[in-house]
């Protein structure tokens, strides 16, 4: 499996007043169409990381070490590129969806407009053709009336459509890795399973490498290969997905399996409605 993207040393400083290291040296290698899950508690710098390999930090924050992406045109190192190459790699190597929408959506814009830009400017599609592309993008990602939402502004659609949106929007240059950063945990638990069923489909169907990052154990147990632990901005461990849930190698791992095996055994108790 050839590595689509290589993190060595990956670091975040912030560089204001009180300068400090907010995540140290995460290395790891991401192969074509696999898939990694990063996990950790609140403030374990997942985020930054995240931010960091999109080449999305902005002063105080700095990265450091390096992130290499494979690109149609080379590898990148966007510790280091130009604006303007980060500019062409974001969308046609790489999409993102955020845990909040509107994180990637412009609410001044219709939602047809927003969605034709990527298509036009990454794929130069123009008329007629970029219009299809844009209604084929929004009903590939299961939205009723594609031609109504297109015309629509987002805050007259729902949060799980509004994250659908998003999704399509992260896809439309055919990236080939896709970083979800919790891109459920703002929704309403009753559209988060169909959100995340999405995902996945568009993941495998495409072929895509995938970096899903959630809190939640089970779930990224469920979608991918591999899982990086992090804490207080270190990487703990990394492992096959199955070898992480049976044999962790570190505490902390440990106590994250045992935890949500004990919330697994707690849920069915709960009655309906606790069960997404
Ligand atoms: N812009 C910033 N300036 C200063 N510190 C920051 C900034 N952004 C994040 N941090 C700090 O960096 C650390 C890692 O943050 P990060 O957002 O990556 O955590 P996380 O694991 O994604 O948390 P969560 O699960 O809550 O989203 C935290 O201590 C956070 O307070």
């Amino acid at each position: 499996m050839s590595a689509l993207l290589t993190l060595d040393g990956l670091g975040v400083r912030f560089e204001g007043a009180e300068p400090r290291t907010l995540v140290h040296d995460v290395s790891f290698d991401l192969g074509e169409g696999e898939r990694l899950g990063i996990i950790g508690e609140s403030g374990s710098g997942k985020s930054l990381t995240a931010l960091a390999i999109l080449g999305l930090l902005a002063h105080p924050l700095r990265a450091r070490g390096r992130a290499v992406l494979s690109a149609s045109g080379g590898d990148v190192d966007v510790v280091t590129a130009s604006q303007r190459r980060l500019d062409r790699v974001r969308g046609s190597a790489v999409g993102a969806v955020f845990q909040e929408p509107l994180a990637s959506l412009d609410p001044l814009m219709r939602i047809g407009k927003q969605l034709a830009w990527p298509f036009a400017h990454h794929r130069g599609l123009r008329g007629d053709a970029l219009r299809r592309a844009v209604l084929d993008a929004l009903a590939d990602v299961q939205l009723p009336h594609p031609e109504r939402i297109a015309r629509a502004y987002i805050h007259e659609i729902s949060g799980g459509q509004r994250q659908r949106v998003a999704i399509a929007l992260a896809l439309a240059a055919g990236p080939r890795l896709l970083i979800a950063d919790e891109p459920t945990t703002a929704l309403d638990v009753t559209v988060q399973a169909g959100v995340l069923a999405l995902l996945q489909r568009e993941v495998e169907e495409r072929g895509m490498s995938l970096i899903f990052i959630s809190h939640d154990l089970p779930v990224v147990a469920g979608i991918t290969d591999r899982v990086l632990v992090m804490r207080d901005g270190r990487q703990v461990e990394l492992a096959g997905t199955t070898t992480l849930l049976t044999a962790p190698a570190a505490d902390y791992t440990r106590t994250l399996v045992s935890a949500s095996r004990e919330l697994e055994a707690f849920l069915p108790d709960r009655g309906e409605g606790a069960r997404r």
